[in-house]
């Protein structure tokens, strides 16, 4: 049998928009009798915009209808930043491809200053990231960090509003959406950590069909798969919801892969590691990696995070 049609479901945000586009252009690309659909959905995510992540059961509120869509064959694959990839999935799905990887920078956004370290002392900085808010306190405690959501173009209007002197942003999110020109200046990984798998694109899909692996494969990033699956395996070993600050960060030079993670607590207390090793293993080094984290009281750290709530 020769598939003549597939379908994405997505997200109606501009950025997943814009993700599943960029998929659905580079299927076509490759495969020109191939005809690539968008299925747009709502999720559940998206209908409570206002309520803190942590509170309503995580990120994983943004993909439930995607993947009962998939399971139900009404769609194909889905298209996610794997930033906000849960690290388990369901019955009969599974993480097919990673893509390329764009700038997996934190951006710092402000109309009025270049750097963090402009802000003068006691500004307010928008984000609802407790891996952001963790970071930044530790840079400059004297910053009032506040909650931030929505959408990116939502964000951005309640900064020009004047609700914060700066906000904190993805710089992938920015230039995927054609707005690169807010950025002010862009975070080293050394002053904030980026999350795992951050401004990479991901597919998932239904298991056990060999077809649809063949297509997907094309569109496969090697470097960016070994990258984003060391990133994960500290999310994974520490079970870490999206209420946990956790950041990790791999790069690659000559065939090794460097990988640094963090994990924050209550009181700004803040644990690092990092080991490096040859890119085929990537899956061991972060298992070293989460291993310290651990040894120095990583799960500890994150019951006492649950039981403060946020
Ligand atoms: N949590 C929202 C989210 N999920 C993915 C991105 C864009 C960057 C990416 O694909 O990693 C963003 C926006 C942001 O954090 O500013």
């Amino acid at each position: 049998m020769n598939r003549t049609t597939l379908r994405i479901a997505t997200r109606q945000s501009p950025l997943a928009l814009w993700q599943a586009e960029y998929i659905q252009q580079r299927l076509q690309q490759y495969h020109s009798n191939l005809t690539v659909e968008l299925v747009p959905m709502t999720t559940k995510g998206d209908k409570i915009l206002g309520t803190p992540l942590s509170k309503i059961g995580g990120k994983g509120l943004f993909v439930k209808e995607l993947e009962q869509a998939m399971l139900e064959d009404r769609a194909d694959i889905a298209v996610h930043s794997m930033k906000d990839v849960p690290y388990r999935f369901p019955e009969g799905l599974e993480l097919k491809v990673i893509c390329e990887r764009e700038d997996p920078s934190d951006a710092f956004v402000s109309n009025e200053y270049k750097t963090l370290d402009d802000l003068p002392h006691g500004a307010t900085v928008g984000t609802s990231s407790l891996r952001r808010k963790v970071q930044i306190k530790s840079l400059r405690p004297d910053l009032n960090i506040t909650d931030l959501r929505g959408n990116v173009g939502t964000r951005l209007s309640k900064l020009d509003m004047g609700h914060y002197d700066a906000i904190i942003l993805a710089s992938a999110g920015l230039i995927r959406l054609k707005l690169a020109d807010r950025i002010a200046s862009r975070f080293a990984p050394e002053q904030l950590l980026p999350a795992p798998g951050q401004g990479a694109v991901g597919i998932e899909a239904r298991s056990n069909d060999p077809e649809l692996d063949a297509l997907l494969a094309p569109l496969q990033d090697e470097e960016t798969t070994y990258r984003v699956r060391a990133e994960r395996v500290i999310t994974q070993t520490l079970q870490a919801s999206c209420s946990v600050p956790i950041a990790a960060f791999s790069t690659v030079s000559n065939g090794i892969l460097s990988l640094r993670a963090l994990v924050g607590g209550i009181d700004n207390q803040m644990i690092e590691a990092e080991a490096e090793g040859p890119l085929s293993e990537a899956q061991d080094i972060g298992t070293t990696v989460a291993e310290s984290l651990l040894s120095q009281g990583a799960k500890e750290m994150i019951a006492a995070l649950g039981e403060s709530g946020d």
